[in-house]
């Protein structure tokens, strides 16, 4: 009997493959006393040997498939295995107190941990991380038990988890990992977001796969519906293989308009961007017809990783997506660290709120470094494209000015330095913090440009976790009071001569486009995947309908009634 599982449609697509649990297991540990001490410490080394054998085997899949930088972390890993000042005390915890060596190694790991954490020390802080993971994989030998290692995939599966962390994801490798789907998330946690980068079908927010799932179910992950379908019928599958055969000739339908612009039938004309996240998606990028990337979430640079990266490893990333874009416009957003996105090796102070907290343009500011290193990486790229620079998480006029101010001390200290700079770098700021959105008309005579999140912008005005499924049905981008500033954005731009655009999610949504268009919003920001759809779409609005279209939503008073109206005024 096949069961269904409905959740959120994350990222389009159908996907048919083989369950894969990607759920750490319990690891909890008890004290015992032992009587032979030689064999106890003898079960320990063995457990130290076989995590070596397999880190070393999980550390060259990882660089083979994703890469040195990737697999860097596990280097650091097995220093850790080898290390006598861990080793040594926890066997000889062993032998001086006859305990088993799970109790010896958690205690003695966790005071390594609690004392390196609690250092004002960057390195220390790092290794107390890299000593946890290690701790977890010896410790799953010891118990018996499998910690899954998604890097190590080598057949095609679909990932069952109860949420995925953006290092998780970018660990998967779409070769193998054919879909996803999580108990928790919605559409514009960041697990979803990579899916659509990564084009790989999931569904996020289905509450009980982790529970309802075992390793080697047959599973459907339907992207387009937002349904799971555990150990379907035969004719289940069949039919969803057709649907897959559907989708994929809908998509070659699209395919033609790879070159084309993106024009209204009444001759408007808007820019389709691409949102994202790694050099490596620049590809996509092209396949899809992108005519520029409006937000390069850059924050991808610094996770799954151990240390910050260096100014060279950042400008060299930042050249290779400026030149990979020929001149075409790229929009590239400082360091947005923080709420559901941390960095192992920056540990800050556990919060209450981390969506109200201390984060992005925040913690740039605080730690001014960490900016200071990544816009001087910027600046000298600059010159092999047309860069545009955006400050995430911009709540008041004071923040954005002193961002600004310090991009303008570090382009003087290379200029004095006889670096090479480009002359004309657009700055401007995400509206996706309420206060910036309803003060639109005085950041528009400073910005150049506004970018619009409405992922975040929809979260704050509606008070509504992005990550939280449970109130999901807040995320409503046609609600009038969204769409209200989303007007406000674009008019107080257009005022004062700068342009417009929107790189939430909701600039790919297909209800969502001809009210944009009606708005004149100039630039949608969008994931790849999402572009050739979208101006098919908007291939076939008129202008002048779609202004009538976005004033009449205005006044309306639910989501659902502007969502009803749009679907009666265009054929999606
Ligand atoms: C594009 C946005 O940024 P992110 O999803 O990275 O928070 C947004 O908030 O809409
Ligand atoms: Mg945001």
């Amino acid at each position: 009997m096949s069961t269904l599982i409905s959740g959120i449609a994350a990222s389009n697509g159908i996907a048919i493959a083989k369950a894969y649990r990607l759920i750490e297991p319990e690891l909890s540990v008890e004290k015992r006393s032992i009587e032979n001490v030689e064999a106890e410490i003898s079960r320990f080394k063995e457990a130290i040997q076989k995590s070596t054998v397999e880190l070393k085997v999980i550390r060259d899949k990882a660089e083979q498939d994703l890469g040195a930088d990737k697999a860097a972390i596990f280097d650091a890993h097995l220093l850790v295995l080898a290390d006598p000042e861990l080793i040594t005390p926890i066997q000889d915890k062993i032998q001086s107190e006859n305990v088993n060596a799970e109790f010896s190694l958690h205690e003695t790991a966790s005071m390594f941990i609690t004392m390196f954490e609690q250092m004002d020390n960057e390195y220390m802080k790092e290794r107390a991380a890299d000593i946890r993971d290690v701790t977890k994989r010896v410790l799953s030998h010891l118990l018996g038990v499998h910690i899954p290692n998604p890097s190590m995939i080598a057949e095609e599966v679909i990932i069952i988890a109860e949420d995925l962390t953006p290092s998780d994801t970018a660990q998967l490798n779409p070769v193998y990992v054919k879909g996803f789907t999580t108990d928790i998330g919605g559409r514009t946690s960041h697990s979803a977001i990579m899916a659509r980068s990564l084009e790989i079908p999931a569904v996020v927010g289905a509450k009980s796969v982790t529970d309802s799932i075992v390793n080697g179910d047959l599973i459907i992950v339907d992207g387009l519906k937002g349904e799971v379908h555990i150990n379907p019928t035969p004719e289940l599958v069949k039919r969803y293989e057709e649907a897959q055969d559907a989708y994929a000739s809908q998509k070659a339908e699209w395919a033609k308009l790879v070159h084309e612009q993106t024009v209204t039938q009444d001759g408007h004309h808007v820019e389709l961007a691409a949102n994202i996240g790694t050099p490596k998606d620049l590809e996509g990028v092209r396949q899809n017809g992108g005519e520029g990337i409006g937000l390069y979430r850059t924050e991808f640079l610094y996770m799954g990783r151990n240390d910050f990266p260096s100014e060279e490893e950042q400008f060299e990333a930042y050249k290779t997506v400026l030149e990979g874009m020929a001149g075409k416009s790229v929009v590239v957003r400082t360091l947005d660290i923080g709420g559901d996105k941390e960095l192992p090796y920056l540990q800050l102070p556990k919060e209450m709120n981390p969506f109200l907290g201390y984060r992005a343009i925040r913690l740039c500011l605080n730690e001014q470094e960490i900016f200071r290193t990544q816009l001087r990486a910027l600046l000298r790229a600059s010159i092999y494209g047309d860069l545009k620079i955006m400050f995430p998480m911009i709540a008041t006029l004071s923040e954005f000015r002193e961002a600004k101010a310090i991009l303008g001390e570090v382009k003087q200290e290379l200029l004095d330095n006889g670096v090479q700079v480009a002359e004309k770098i657009e700055v401007g700021i995400m509206v996706e913090i309420p206060s910036t959105a309803v003060m639109a008309d005085i950041f528009a005579k400073e910005v150049d440009f506004f970018s619009i999140g409405t992922n975040d912008l929809i979260q704050y005005t509606m008070a509504a976790d992005r990550m939280n499924e449970r109130v999901s049905y807040l995320y409503q981008p046609y609600n009038p009071a969204i769409l209200r500033m989303v007007k406000m954005v674009i008019d107080a731009a257009h005022k004062e001569g700068k342009w417009a655009g929107m790189c939430g999610e909701m600039a790919g949504d297909e209800v969502a486009i001809p009210i944009l268009i009606g708005m004149g919003l100039d630039e949608f920001s969008m994931s790849a995947t999402s572009i050739l759809k979208a101006r098919s779409l908007i291939s076939h609005l008129s202008l002048d309908d779609m202004k009538k279209l976005s004033q009449d939503v205005l006044v309306m008073d639910t989501n659902d009634k502007v969502k009803e109206a749009v679907l009666k005024a265009v054929n999606i």
